[in-house]
């Protein structure tokens, strides 16, 4: 059965590869968006009766500046800010055509991007994170200065006001926010996750309710009675690391391959989905079997997101 999307105008999808790693500092994760496409995503995408525009990999090194010292704690702030700013427009411009805009990573701090160009054009959009990490640190708490870790507070506008990142705006609240999958949450992060509110389903919920329901109230959270669109951002590390093991900061006691395919599945069946993000895949780690079986696991989770059912 295939479900009609509530809020596309036409089932056309932009594509837009961000081979970018500047968020964090293992090489290779900008190679993620390269391989992914060179595994078919888009022939695949026409299989399943997308029309497909793909904008190509931009070249985003040349927005990298000749000094990018530490701003606070933050690494490569002017860098990730420069790149992230460029594909919110990326976004919002498939969004405003009525397309669903797919980004692949890439870092997860590229979502700093894609969820501002998103709320732009769908400003009550709920937001759907998929991860082992909340990436909900601030300029202050962050321990690793690595702004994957970060995207979400600056979302939220809670991040504090700094001039390098003067285009963000606060876009995002609290109750539009809801995570599947969490199991390694810095401290900062955990108070944050409590003062605010956020619902939360950590890996501790999922087995506790199973995916199905923890799908079902993390949807009825962002998308009561399925009103709002939905951008999902799915960080491949959500994946227990026996299941999706190239990524830089795999954490044990993660979603089953079934578990992880089921969001996606779920996701499309509620109509809402309007942009999604497949992140933090890096081809560079772990040997050939498992780059293979990461990048076969970002097709798959994508292409149900996007439609693909087993019967
Ligand atoms: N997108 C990710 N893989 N994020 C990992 C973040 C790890 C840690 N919480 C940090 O702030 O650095
Ligand atoms: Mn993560
Ligand atoms: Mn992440």
């Amino acid at each position: 059965m295939s479900v009609q999307n509530k809020f596309l105008k036409q089932k056309s999808v932009g594509v837009i590869g961000v081979p970018f790693s500047g968020g964090q500092p293992r090489d290779g994760v900008d190679q993620g968006p390269l391989k992914i496409i060179e595994f078919g995503l888009l022939d695949q995408l026409k299989e399943l009766d997308w029309q497909v525009k793909f904008d190509g990999h931009r070249d985003y090194s040349l927005m990298q500046p000749a000094s990018d010292p530490p701003v606070g704690k933050l690494l490569n702030a002017r860098y990730v800010s420069a790149v992230t700013e460029s594909v919110a427009s990326s976004v919002s411009a498939h969004l405003k055509e009525g397309s669903l805009a797919l980004t692949l990573g890439g870092d997860h701090s590229i979502a700093l991007g894609t969820v501002s160009g998103t709320m732009a054009v769908h400003p009550d959009a709920g937001l759907i994170w998929v991860d082992a990490h909340a990436d909900i640190n601030t300029p202050e708490t962050t321990e690793s200065g690595n702004i994957h870790g970060c995207p979400v507070s600056f979302l939220l506008g809670i991040a504090g006001q700094l001039k390098e990142f003067g285009w963000v705006k606060p876009c995002l609240t609290p109750d539009r926010l809801v995570y599947i999958g969490l199991r390694d949450v810095d401290a900062g992060e955990k108070k944050i996750l409590r003062e605010h509110g956020i619902k939360a389903f950590s890996m501790h919920e999922v087995d506790k309710y199973g995916i199905s329901k923890v799908v079902e109230m993390a949807i009825e959270h962002v998308s009561p009675n399925r009103s709002r669109p939905i951008h999902l951002s799915f960080d491949v590390d959500a994946l227990d690391p026996t299941v999706a093991p190239s990524t830089g900061t795999p954490v044990r006691g993660g979603l089953t391959f079934r578990e992880g395919h089921y969001i996606c599945e779920a996701i499309h069946e509620t109509g809402c989905l309007v942009s999604m993000d497949l992140m933090e895949v890096n081809p560079s780690l772990e040997d050939d079997q498992a780059v293979f079986q990461t990048v076969t696991i970002g097709c798959s989770l994508v292409r149900c997101a996007m439609g693909e059912t087993l019967l």
